[in-house]
């Protein structure tokens, strides 16, 4: 496989990736047309905050199973596109966070202390020591808005150095704010008293300009650090609010234009310090994104779960290996009954018995969704499936009981319309042998694969003898076959394991005699 890594990420995660025998190739220059170049048999890409992953992008990479985001922030991939392109998108949320925190109260100390500016001004001869009276963190209040990984870490930091902690955050509970020390309170209040603003959101279309020139002439003589995203804050009303003394000093890791163009008036301004987007820039911090973000690919690539996906069902690892022949034996059973379902599918409903039932289900519920879907989305995957779904106004059930009859579990896959519907139930025999126990209410014991007939008849004498001389009629050679009745001379089932496709022409020869009801030729081959 093909890795395209295009922001730099350390040595550890490219070695874990060649290691695993795959062709990395780095290009931290690519853009426009070299960067659509690239990408075009790449079947992973990682990226940091450098490269905008847009839907145009994922449009020319057909090859492409994953984005891996060598840090936290992932505003500038398209979630949406590569859902709709199946394409997983997974971050490393936890390697950075302490060095993010770190910089986030260096850069609250820096600002209270201008050190940045009075670096510059000794380096160019000037022992400016009269000029600068600082403030200390000690006694005062800081107002963390979004009290997240990052900013639980900052508050724990700048808590323990003697601040008040007051967090807007409406996603976060009572209870682990309290553990923090910190006090839950809205944007308001919190701009009302803090005397630092530290601002630990993600950039969401909720957070944009969360942080404008109200909100800062609310935080009078205060300090701002943002170490979170651009965007969030409008730099504009932040320069001019430093410049004009409404607030005493800014600190920025973060642009809303990177790298920050040099006519930015943050640059202008004398108290406001700025460092390049360096808040995940530690060695230790580097090694753990890369090496975490290589895992998340080579999982990917080996059709396991990504723990830290973001777009398709994740699972736990331990788990895993109980779940994964079930996501095989959904698939089939999924496409099985969309091979022999007449007619227009409105919904499709999973339903998992006995042990599997205790088990987490997501990625075997998106399995069974991709088998129903393969004939008619060829791109489908378990990233995309719910959503292939919910496009086509396809609802989906999942459901789950706890006796599966003789077996240990059962899963059942039903496709329904307003009129009808057909269930395909499958199992493991020994463990990891796939078999179909069930089709349409007929009791079968079939071994899925390949190519398959299945033909619904009158229970009589003679009619497996039709099937097997036009069968061999037609070149057909039988390997398998399991026949079922509902009562004696009722109707009866047949499934047929055949090694060669089956004409039309053959089928509408078995048709043609009144014992046989109906004929459906299944294949589980890529043909
Ligand atoms: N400067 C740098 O190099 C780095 C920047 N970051 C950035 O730091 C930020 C925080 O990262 P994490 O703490 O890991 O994220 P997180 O997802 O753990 O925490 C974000 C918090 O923001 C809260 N939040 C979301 N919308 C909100 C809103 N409208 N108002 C108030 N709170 C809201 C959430 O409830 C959550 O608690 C992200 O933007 C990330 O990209 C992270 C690492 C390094
Ligand atoms: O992890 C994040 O969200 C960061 O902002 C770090 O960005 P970077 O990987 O240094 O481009």
């Amino acid at each position: 496989m093909k890795i395209l890594v295009t922001d730099p990420i350390a040595d550890a995660g490219l070695e874990r990736l060649r290691a695993a025998g795959h062709e990395v190739a780095t290009d931290y220059e690519a853009e426009g047309a070299a960067l659509r170049e690239a990408i075009a048999d790449a079947h992973g890409l990682i990226v940091r905050s450098g490269t905008e992953v847009t839907a145009d992008l994922l449009a020319v990479a057909p090859e492409l199973q994953i984005v891996g985001r060598a840090g936290i922030g992932v505003d500038n991939i398209d979630i949406e596109a590569a859902t709709e392109h199946g394409v997983i998108v997974a971050n490393a949320p936890e390697g950075n966070v302490r060095a993010a925190a770190e910089h986030t109260v260096a850069m609250a100390f820096a600002t209270a202390r201008s050190i940045p500016q009075a670096h510059a001004r000794l380096t160019t001869g000037e022992w400016a020591k009269g000029e600068f009276l600082g403030a200390e963190l000690r006694d005062k209040t800081l107002g963390v808005v979004g009290l997240g990984r990052v900013g639980q870490e900052v508050a724990k930091r700048l808590g323990s150095l003697g601040m008040e902690l007051v967090a807007y955050d409406p996603y976060i509970g009572e209870e682990r704010a309290d553990q923090l020390g910190a006090e839950l309170a809205d944007l308001d209040e919190t701009l009302d008293r803090a005397d630092f603003l530290t601002i630990h959101t993600p950039l969401t279309p909720e957070t944009e300009g969360l942080i404008g020139a109200d909100e800062l002439a609310q935080l009078e003589g205060g300090y701002v650090v943002n170490c979170a995203r651009g965007g969030i804050l409008d730099e504009a009303a932040l320069a001019e609010a430093v410049d004009e003394g409404v607030l005493a000093g800014a600190a920025l890791d973060v642009f809303a234009e990177e790298p920050l163009p040099d006519d930015s008036p943050l640059l202008d301004v004398e108290d406001v310090i700025v460092t390049p987007h360096l808040g995940a820039s530690t060695a230790a911090a580097q090694e753990n994104v890369a090496t975490s973000t290589a895992d998340q690919v080579l999982a990917a690539f080996d059709g396991e779960p990504v723990m830290n996906a973001l777009n398709a069902p994740s699972m736990d690892a331990a788990a895993f290996p109980r779940v994964k022949p079930y996501i095989e034996l959904a698939e089939t059973a999924g496409r099985i009954a969309y091979q022999l379902f007449d007619g227009h599918v409105n919904a499709v409903e999973v339903e998992y018995a006995g042990d599997i039932a205790d088990e987490e289900v997501d990625l075997v519920t998106a399995s069974a969704l991709k088998g129903v879907f393969r004939p008619i989305e060829s791109q489908v995957n378990a990233v995309n499936a719910a959503g292939i779904a919910e496009d086509r106004g396809i609802e989906v059930r999942e459901t789950k009981r706890s006796g599966a009859e003789d077996f240990t579990s059962l899963v059942t896959v039903t496709v329904h319309n307003d009129d009808e519907s057909l269930s395909v139930c499958g199992t493991l025999f020994a463990g990891d042998d796939p078999r179909i126990v069930r089709i349409d209410g007929f009791r079968v014991d079939a071994i899925p694969g390949g190519r398959m007939i299945v033909s619904r008849n009158t229970d009589e004498p003679g009619v497996i003898g039709l099937i097997g001389s036009v069968m061999g009629e037609y070149d057909i050679n039988i390997a398998g076959m399991y026949n079922a009745r509902q009562t004696i001379g009722g109707e009866a089932m047949t499934v047929y394991n055949v090694d060669q496709q089956v004409p039309e022409e053959a089928r509408e020869k078995l048709e043609s005699d009144e014992r046989v009801i109906e004929t459906r030729y299944i294949s589980l081959a890529d043909e």
